[in-house]
């Protein structure tokens, strides 16, 4: 059965429906719990050659079903295996019977509590607890045996889904909740495990997708299309709801704009950026958002600052413009770093939305954003498009609720914001969502916690408005600048500059590194040409 290895290939992300949905199509006729299963042993396998006992944890569901197959299996190879379980009920599925059926007739042995664990190396606990149907706090035996898996030496590997954690949201359900080294999941990769609290708790993740690739890559290629084509139609009715799948961010999707400068070309070919805010205290913001736009290869890049005071030339960046009024030339705007919130700020929001240019609102922008309703007339009446970029507690103002809903569903939060300001949304924190009108999403892998810092989004709006000038669609210019941007921090980490004490300035140069070497690793390069002095002579 073929591998597929994610955090990076694999992009599928299905939601808890979605995999049902793929569950009522092809089951019976396809044994999915024997695939997933052999599946898990084979995973599994690499450990119990080097001598490391193999524990499962295997709850009531088919979650435990796959459990009992691997167990099975790994137990007919010869290898040490310790089942956990309680007695099946009545009401389990056909496939998990015959998963317990097996593993009696196997001659392997249940235990009904964890056994004490002695041995030269550590054991691998494998939580078969709760995968898709977890539906409540996990409580009794098992949130015992999950705290008695978290309080062994041990490497911990969950499937399909750590029990405790949303397959949807990410979100940890009760206080229970298996932190695993590494998670092996089965179909599709799932949303839950890349945001929120989900990478956290899944670790590494690896995709089996049990024989149906095809099925898989296709609806990946649908989703990708979905994603980055319909922002010519925004003005049809969007649907209700966030789309059952989505996709997680791959650096390969954004080959298409990934591609060299022509030689023959001048600074007019890159457009013109304009960054909004700088008020008095917070000139900082930006200059750093002003700097990664030249950095990710603005052509121009004027900064407009709100505070009276300041200089208009800053000699630490030369090269920026610091006019007092809006370029006729515009390409793209940005406008929140630092902006504020004064009277003063709210008359540059209202002449920004105004132009008919891409526009990223960030920062104080979204704030008065959510506090006036004109502005709000305006952002969803713009024939150009809009990029808003807010943190949880941002989103949850624009949203009119409390942070810990936006969070509760992250996916759900950016659609709703999407489609409420009909514009593109980069949700940020832990696993970025983004996000169209239409409901369309993907969630963005990279970055670290040291990315937790002041003017990291500064780096970030800076990056988008630099590709929006340069004529990225914006759904791509949104969804590429959250990946470089974490990658960039990833990068900086392991040069060792980093993860803790990464700074937004460093983040800006590393990304203006990687993005030059990943244009010139696509470049199609010439053969080189054999020098004059060696031609051979002709006779
Ligand atoms: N879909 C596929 O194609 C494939 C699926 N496969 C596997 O199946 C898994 C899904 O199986 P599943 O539907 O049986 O759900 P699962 O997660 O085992 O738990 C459900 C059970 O737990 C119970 N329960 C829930 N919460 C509880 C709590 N807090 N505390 C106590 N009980 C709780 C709930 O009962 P109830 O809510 O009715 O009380 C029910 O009995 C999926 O993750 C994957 O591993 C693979 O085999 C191959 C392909
Ligand atoms: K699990």
């Amino acid at each position: 059965m073929a591998k597929v290895t994610v955090k990076r290939e694999a992009r599928l992300l299905l939601t808890v429906n979605a995999i049902r949905a793929l569950e009522a199509r092809f089951l019976p006729h396809i044994p999915l719990m024997q695939r997933a299963g052999a599946a898990l042993a084979n995973h599994l396998r690499r450990w119990a050659e080097q001598g490391h006992r193999i524990v499962l944890l295997c709850g009531p569901g088919n979650n435990g079903g796959d459990g009992l197959v691997a167990a099975t299996r790994l137990h007919e190879l010869g290898f040490s295996v310790t089942v956990v379980a309680l007695e099946p009920s009545e009401r389990i599925s056909p496939e998990a019977r015959t998963a317990w059926q097996d593993w009696r007739a196997s001659g392997g042995e249940t235990h009904n509590a964890p056994p004490p664990l002695v041995a030269d190396r550590p054991p691998v606990i494998v939580d078969a607890l709760f995968g898709i149907g977890l539906t409540r706090p996990i409580t009794g035996p098992y949130r015992e045996w999950i705290h008695w898996a978290l309080s062994q030496t041990a490497i911990r590997v969950a499937v399909d889904v750590p029990s405790g954690l949303d397959a949807d949201t990410g979100m940890r359900v009760g206080d229970a909740v298996f932190e695993a080294h590494e998670t092996v999941t089965f179909l599709a990769d799932k949303p839950g495990l890349h945001t929120h609290d989900g990478p956290d708790v899944a670790g590494v993740v690896t995709v089996y997708p049990l024989g149906l690739n095809d099925e898989i890559a296709a609806q990946c290629s649908q989703q990708q299309y979905a994603l980055f084509a319909n922002e010519e139609s925004w003005d049809e009715t969007a649907s209700s709801a966030p789309a059952s799948a989505g996709i997680l961010l791959d650096r390969a999707l954004f080959s298409p704009w990934l591609t060299p400068r022509k030689r023959n070309v001048h600074k007019g070919c890159f457009g013109h950026a304009v960054i909004i805010g700088g008020a008095s205290g917070m000139h900082g913001a930006l200059h750093l958002a002003a700097r990664s736009a030249l950095y990710l290869g603005s052509g121009k890049v004027s900064a407009i600052t709100l505070a009276k005071e300041a200089p208009r030339f800053d000699p630490t960046l030369p090269e920026v413009m610091w006019p007092t009024a809006l370029p006729q030339t515009v390409s793209a705007i940005a406008i929140g770093p630092g902006l504020g919130q004064t009277s003063d700020a709210v008359r540059w929001l209202e002449e920004a939305l105004a132009v008919s240019v891409p526009l990223v609102i960030d920062a104080d922008g979204l704030n008065l954003l959510a506090q006036h309703a004109t502005l709000q007339r305006a952002v969803t009446e713009r024939r150009a498009p809009t990029v808003l970029t807010p943190h949880p507690g941002e989103a949850a103002q624009l949203l009119q609720t409390p942070p810990r809903e936006v969070q509760k569903n992250r996916i759900a939060a950016a659609v709703a914001i999407a489609r409420r300001y009909r514009c593109v949304v980069i949700l940020k924190g832990c696993g970025s969502v983004i996000a169209t009108p239409h409901g369309h999403w993907a969630i963005n892998p990279t970055g670290h916690g040291g990315m937790a810092s002041g003017g990291m989004g500064d780096t970030l709006t800076g990056i988008l408005v630099a590709l929006l000038a340069q004529g990225w669609p914006c759904v791509a210019a949104a969804a590429f600048a959250a990946y470089l941007h974490g990658r960039a921090a990833e990068d900086a980490a392991q040069m060792e500059v980093g993860p803790v004490g990464l700074t937004a300035s460093e983040t800006a140069a590393a990304a203006r590194r990687l993005f030059n070497r990943w244009i010139a690793d696509g470049a199609p390069r010439a053969q080189p040409v054999r020098p004059l002095s060696d031609t051979p002579s002709f006779p």
